[in-house]
């Protein structure tokens, strides 16, 4: 049987990317997805949205569901601040594999963790076994029928305070309407919707940003 698709991107950064420069990784990874074969990474138009959201946030713990190959962990890390760390979730053990060998390359393995399982599981442990209150950035980008289960989810474990910020994929392509519903019509989110295009086509899609008003 031939390589898989995450493998294949896996090459493609060894091959062109410099161990330790994220940059060099995130350009890898976009070109080859670009050029060669389509990946649902959130790709480097929605990535300078996900970039100035997280400068103005500057999170001090950050959590993502949905790691993938871990390109948004990169993009994420990459700009996190000394002693800042981000948390990943993925349940595709050979997904979280390729994601972890993709974040090392780049040189961030000390500021991500990837937890391998389904969110739903892990949301409810991540106090305890993480020793953390709240995240200050979430970044939702794996099943769109899990965003509002799994929002609802951290509001319960208490893991979300007054100033935290949702930032969701894909809420146009494929769509995520119950969520976009959820935040929106919710007093206590502040949400805003950042137009832009399906990763590496002229598709149109885009990230909700939602601030939690606790
Ligand atoms: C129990 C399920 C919910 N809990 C979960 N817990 C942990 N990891 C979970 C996960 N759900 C999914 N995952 C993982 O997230 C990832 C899934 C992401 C789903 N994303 C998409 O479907 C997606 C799809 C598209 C897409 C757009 C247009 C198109 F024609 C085809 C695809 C574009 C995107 O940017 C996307 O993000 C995988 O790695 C999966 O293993
Ligand atoms: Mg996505």
């Amino acid at each position: 049987t031939g390589s898989s698709r995450p493998q294949r991107m896996l090459k493609a950064v060894q091959k062109n990317a410099t161990k330790g420069d994220p940059q060099s990784v995130i350009s890898a990874i976009d070109y080859y997805c670009r050029h060669k074969e389509w990946a649902m990474n959130v790709g480097d138009e929605k990535g300078l949205i996900l970039d100035s959201v997280l400068t103005e946030v500057n999170p001090s713990m950050a959590l993502e569901l949905g790691t993938y190959c871990g390109y948004s962990s990169v993009r994420i890390a990459r700009l996190l601040s000394p002693n800042s760390k981000l948390i990943t979730v993925e349940f595709n053990p050979a997904f979280a594999a390729i994601a972890r060998q993709i974040i090392a390359y780049a040189g961030l393995q000390d500021k991500v963790t990837i937890v391998e399982g389904p969110s739903a599981d892990l949301i409810p442990k991540m106090k305890e076994r993480f020793g953390l209150k709240s995240f200050d950035f979430v970044f939702l980008d794996h099943w769109k029928d899990r965003y509002v289960p799994d929002t609802k989810l951290l509001e319960e474990c208490g893991l979300l305070k007054k100033g935290t910020v949702l930032l969701a994929d894909n809420v146009i392509c494929p769509g995520a309407p119950e969520y976009l519903k959820y935040v929106r019509n919710n007093p206590r989110y502040e949400s805003r919707y950042y137009k832009s295009y399906l990763e590496y086509t002229k598709a149109e899609d885009g990230l909700e940003k939602s601030v939690f008003l606790g």
